[in-house]
Order: structure tokens, then sequence, then C-alpha cells
């Protein structure tokens, strides 16, 4: 009874806008985006990714249908599984307000790690902590070829959270960024690779993102897209989310991001500021 009693005069309390004595209140909950600057964001630590494929170990065992075929004939199982251990041992913390390139020769693993930090592939051993939700905006962000650019932009906002208002202030500045033109009105499926590009690059950066992670984005594109994409990158650092981007393009990795994490054979090699990493990487 005295339970109740306690807890009535707590709910009229806050309901006259008093704080009731055993609630602490935070007037700040939040702390405000400029002291978030520089606390971390993502945390790998020890990262293994293994893929395991189902493939012939030996060129007799090699797929094709009379081996598949014989293989049934005898009963026997399918060929050797095979392990691919794309990333061995990987650590970093990255921060708010932090632009981080990857960099690494083809098969170094720079997707696999930036799939992993997006949480769509699960560690083998070690983890990733992130704090926020990660966005993964990479060649093959899922839009639907046979919806118009209108109804991709609609569905790809309201996948990112926003609502029906937001989705109305922000369409025509995404329609303007993509540079589509009036093709917003036909089916994706009529547009040339560097269209889709840039339309889901537009889509995706409509939002603020806490960890907002890139992968060849910006390869496609004409220059004047490229220089419109960089700039909009720099001022989501600015607003103190973390970028990652994947680029084969260098230019591109020096102007825009404060970091580089070199990768080899799925180990760090260097990890740094831009311009030291980026000349020892050269050199290779
Ligand atoms: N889905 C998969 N299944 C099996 N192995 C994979 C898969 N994806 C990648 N790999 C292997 O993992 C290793 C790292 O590949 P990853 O695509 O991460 O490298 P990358 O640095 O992004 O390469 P690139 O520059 O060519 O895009 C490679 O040996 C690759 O063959």
């Amino acid at each position: 009874m005295a339970e109740l009693t306690e807890e009535l005069s707590r709910v009229k309390a806050e309901e006259s806008g008093a704080p009731s004595p055993d609630v602490r209140v935070h007037p700040n909950p939040e702390p405000p985006r400029d002291l978030r600057e520089g606390t971390p964001t993502v945390v790998v630590d020890d990262l293994h990714i293994i893929y395991r494929v189902y493939g012939a170990a030996t060129e007799a065992e090699k797929g094709n249908a009379a081996n598949a075929l014989l293989r049934l004939l005898k009963r026997q199982g399918r060929p050797q599984m095979k392990e691919i251990h794309a990333i061995r041992g990987v650590s970093f913390v990255a921060h708010h307000g932090d632009a981080i390139g990857i960099v690494g020769r083809n098969g170094s693993g720079k997707s696999t790690l930036l799939r992993a930090i997006a949480g769509l592939l699960p560690p083998h051993s070690g983890a990733v902590y992130t704090d926020g939700q990660p966005s993964l905006l990479g060649v093959n962000a899922a839009l639907m070829r046979e919806l118009t650019g209108e109804r991709n932009i609609v569905l790809g906002c309201y996948a990112m959270g926003m609502n029906p208002n937001q989705v109305k202030e922000k369409f025509d500045d995404i329609v303007d960024f993509s540079g589509i033109g009036e093709f917003v009105q036909f089916p994706m499926s009529t547009y040339s690779s560097g269209m889709g590009a840039r339309l889901r690059f537009a889509i995706a950066s409509a939002k603020k993102h806490d960890v907002l992670i890139i992968d060849e984005a910006l390869a496609t594109g004409d220059r004047e897209f490229k220089r419109k994409s960089q700039e909009r990158i720099k001022q989501m650092r600015a607003e103190a989310g973390t970028v990652f981007l994947v680029a084969h393009n260098l230019d591109v990795i020096e102007e825009t991001c404060n970091r580089v994490i070199w990768l080899h054979k799925g180990k760090i090699k260097m990890d740094g500021d831009p311009q030291t990493v980026l000349a020892a990487y050269n050199k290779v």
C-alpha cells in the first residue's frame, strides 16, 4: 500500500511538471555534437573473418557436370570445403568526425572489413563494437531496378527511418544532387551504372549517419559528381558522423579523409595520416 501511494505521488509530481525525488534529471542527456567529436564510434577488436566455400581442392575434383554426375552415382559427398581467411586479426578505433580511407590491393580484404563493420558478416573471432547504426553504401546497395527513381527515393528514405514529411523535404534535394533529371520518372533498369550509383549516393547521404560506410560509390560518376560527393562527405564529417571510404582512386581518399588504413592480405600494414600512408603505399 505504501509503495502504491509512493508511486501515485511520483506520477502526480511528474504530471504537475515537478521532478520526482527519485528521478535523476539530466539537463543534457545527449552531449552536444562538438563534445562528441573525438569520442569512439567504432571499435574493431582482433577481428578475424573466414569465408567457407565449397570448392574443388584438386584438379580432378573441379566442378563440371560430368564430375558432379559421377559423384552422385558414386554417392560421394560434395567436394572439399575451403576456408578463405580474409581478415586476420584487425584492430583499430574510429572516432566521431573521422573520415577513414581504406586502401589495399585487390583481395586485401577492404570490402570484407567494411561489411563486417556494417554488421553484415559475422566475425569468426574478435568483435566489432559500434556506437549508432552503421549504414553501408555500396555499389550494390539495394534499390529496385524495376521501380522508378521516384519510388526508389521514397522507399530508400523510409528504409533509412525518415517519416513522410522528411521524405517530402528531402526529395527535390536528392533529385538535384543525383543529377538524373527527368530520368527520375523512369525505371532504374533504364539507368546507366553511373546514374544508378549517383542516385544511391544521393539517397544515402540525404540523412545524417552515425557511421557511413562507402564502398567504391564514388568510382562511377563524372568529375562534377565526384567533386559534389566529396563536398558532401566533408559535410557529413563535420556533422560528427564517422565515414569509412573505399575507393581505388587515391586522390579521392587523400582529399576526403583525415586517416588512412592500409590493408595487406587481411592485416593492417599501416594506419595513419593520408600523406604518410599513401606515400608508403605508392612505393610498393
Ligand atoms: N563472398 C565471398 N566468398 C568467398 N570468398 C570471398 C568472398 N568475398 C571475398 N572473398 C575473398 O576474401 C578475400 C578478400 O576479398 P575482398 O573483396 O574483401 O577484398 P578487396 O580488398 O575488397 O578486393 P577488391 O579491391 O578487388 O574489391 C579475397 O581472397 C576474396 O577472394
